[in-house]
């Protein structure tokens, strides 16, 4: 039975694991009322975010968690607030001291941050401990959070820990970055740890497996003193555990109050957890199980392309390959399968299309949010509409054509298309067998695709385009056709850190640069900048 009346160190750090979800772009309303609910809840420490260094790409304030910014929200006097660095962050060229230098201005006791954590592999282990000391003058607490530690041998997390023991460090965690530990194996790996270091031991958890709250527990009895959680799971992949459950269990012996932390959870986070998706399923017990990066399944689960099988086959290849570490290109390379393949066409998209505008409409929530205005704007201009892959969006009568070329796209909607009575653009040639059965009563208009990487050129009755990408599909059998112009709905964009935002950017990039190119103008906000936008309610006036 955990004894919980020791004194535990309750550290919550949903708005830095949970910004995987959300760019860490909380509101301040909500973080208010985070602040207060964790605060009556008995948490004592709060990590505000993450302080990355690089700044590419839109992220929001608990990314970067400046003292400007913590200066902005109200602190509970009862909270000490923490940010975290990537250890990797120390080695992005200029020297470990420099890079400190940059991001902590000012000594402790003139900033809103109290404790500084490092997420650190034990690869960049010793080299990071300079900072330690270098923060610990400035009067700031440190903590390293040795990550994905099911990777270590006993010898390797005891001469860690010794070495950690020579450094101004307050705690060192490790991290169950893979979701894949047992109760057993936490026991254990806190007794290694425990053979170097006699500070006090942090744990933080993953619940691919469904035993974050049941490891934490399990990290107490064996003597952590720091435990990690984040309100209603909010963070990476599955996700951690939650906070609302562990101060329900620590709530008895230490006497908060959980009222406002359940109401936080019923109204706000719940609802977050819905959009998002976090929390545990078979796909992430799969990834726990066989110790894959998280990532992989955060990522094909926010991509409508990858179905089930498409998951279970990535998962299959990363657990024979191995998949500690996430590479996107694993993901882009099963998403382009058949890339290779060379198929001709027979369709001249020229014989429809004839100099006509054309309406390409993609998949983003803004064709659902203007769909009244984009039907007004095919009423008044006529283009020929390209529906990309066997989404609406519109009413169907105003569709012309189907679009899709995407082999694992078209495996999951085979269905959907053979029952639609609109022609399908598609490569013939490329199309697998089950998906040409389902497909043979089916008004085919067969556009012959090639992918490779970085061209894009569009020919009478087929294409050579980067992959097989149906947006490139489309704006090449636009081009083919000689539109007069293309307009484009729906092509929204993903969060900042989504590695497809970077695809349609060089994809828009090339084919815009292209020779012979109509205009091109999305008529529906878009977040890419490359894309000419002029609003759809301006050009139905
Ligand atoms: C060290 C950190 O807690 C980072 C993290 O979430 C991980 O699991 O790794």
């Amino acid at each position: 039975m955990t004894d919980l009346n020791k004194d535990i160190v309750f550290l919550d750090c949903t708005l830095r694991d949970g910004g995987y979800y959300n760019d860490w772009d909380f509101s301040h309303v909500l973080m208010q009322r985070y602040l207060d609910a964790v605060a009556a809840a008995g948490v004592n420490i709060v990590e505000m975010g993450f302080r990355f260094v690089k700044t590419g790409g839109f992220k929001g304030p608990c990314a970067f968690t400046t003292d400007n910014f913590l200066r902005s929200v109200v602190i509970p006097k009862n909270l000490d607030v923490a940010v975290m660095l990537n250890a990797g962050d120390l080695f992005l060229g200029k020297g470990v001291i420099e890079t400190l230098e940059d991001l902590f201005t000012a000594p402790a006791a003139e900033s809103p941050v109290d404790i500084v954590r490092f997420a650190c592999h034990a690869r960049e282990f010793r080299a990071s401990l300079p900072a330690a000391a270098w923060l610990h003058e400035r009067g700031y607490r440190v903590g390293f959070n040795i990550m994905q530690i099911t990777g270590q041998t006993h010898e390797e997390i005891v001469a860690l820990a010794a070495e950690a023991q020579k450094h101004p460090i307050e705690v060192l965690y490790f991290a169950d970055s893979m979701g894949s530990m047992s109760p057993a194996q936490t026991t254990r790996i806190i007794g290694w740890i425990k053979e170097g270091w006699s500070g006090p031991v942090g744990v933080h958890t993953h619940d691919n497996m469904g035993l974050a709250l049941s490891n934490t527990l399990a990290a107490i009895d064996a003597g952590a003193t720091w435990v990690d959680s984040t309100v209603t799971g909010m963070g990476r992949g599955p996700g951690n555990a939650r906070t609302e459950e562990l101060a329900l269990e620590l709530a008895p012996a230490r006497g908060g109050v959980v009222t406002e932390l359940l109401d936080l959870v019923l109204q706000d986070f719940g609802p977050m957890k819905e959009r998002y998706g976090w929390g545990t399923n078979p796909f992430y017990y799969l990834s726990g199980k066989h110790s894959i990066h998280p990532t992989y399944i955060q990522e094909m689960l926010a991509d409508q392309r990858f179905n089930t099988s498409d998951m279970l086959s990535v998962l299959d290849h990363l657990r024979q390959a191995g998949g500690k570490k996430f590479d996107s290109s694993v993901l882009s390379n099963a998403r382009t399968m058949g890339n290779g393949q060379h198929s001709a066409g027979t369709w001249k998209p020229e014989e429809i299309i004839a100099g006509r505008p054309v309406l390409i409409l993609g998949n983003g929530r803004s064709v659902q949010k203007h769909q009244a205005e984009i039907e007004r704007f095919v009423a008044k201009l006529k283009p020929v509409v390209l529906g990309l892959n066997a989404k609406d969006g519109i009413n169907s009568d105003l569709i012309d054509m189907r679009i899709a070329c995407h082999p694992m796209r078209l495996l999951a909607d085979a269905d959907l298309h053979a029952l639609n009575d609109k022609p399908l653009i598609t490569p013939v040639a490329l199309l697998q067998d089950s998906v040409r059965d389902k497909l043979a009563e089916k008004p085919l208009l067969n556009y012959g695709l090639n992918a490779a990487p970085g061209q894009f050129e569009p020919h009478e009755t087929d294409c050579i385009i980067p992959a097989r990408l149906v947006a490139a599909y489309a704006l090449a059998v636009a081009v083919a056709g000689r539109a007069s112009h293309i307009y484009m709905a729906g092509f929204d964009g993903f969060t900042s850190a989504d590695p497809r935002n970077h695809e349609m950017r060089d994809l828009l990039a090339l084919c815009l640069a292209g020779d012979g190119i109509p205009p091109v103008t999305s008529i529906t906000r878009t977040r890419y900048s490359i894309l000419p936008t002029h609003s759809v309610y301006g050009l139905t006036r």
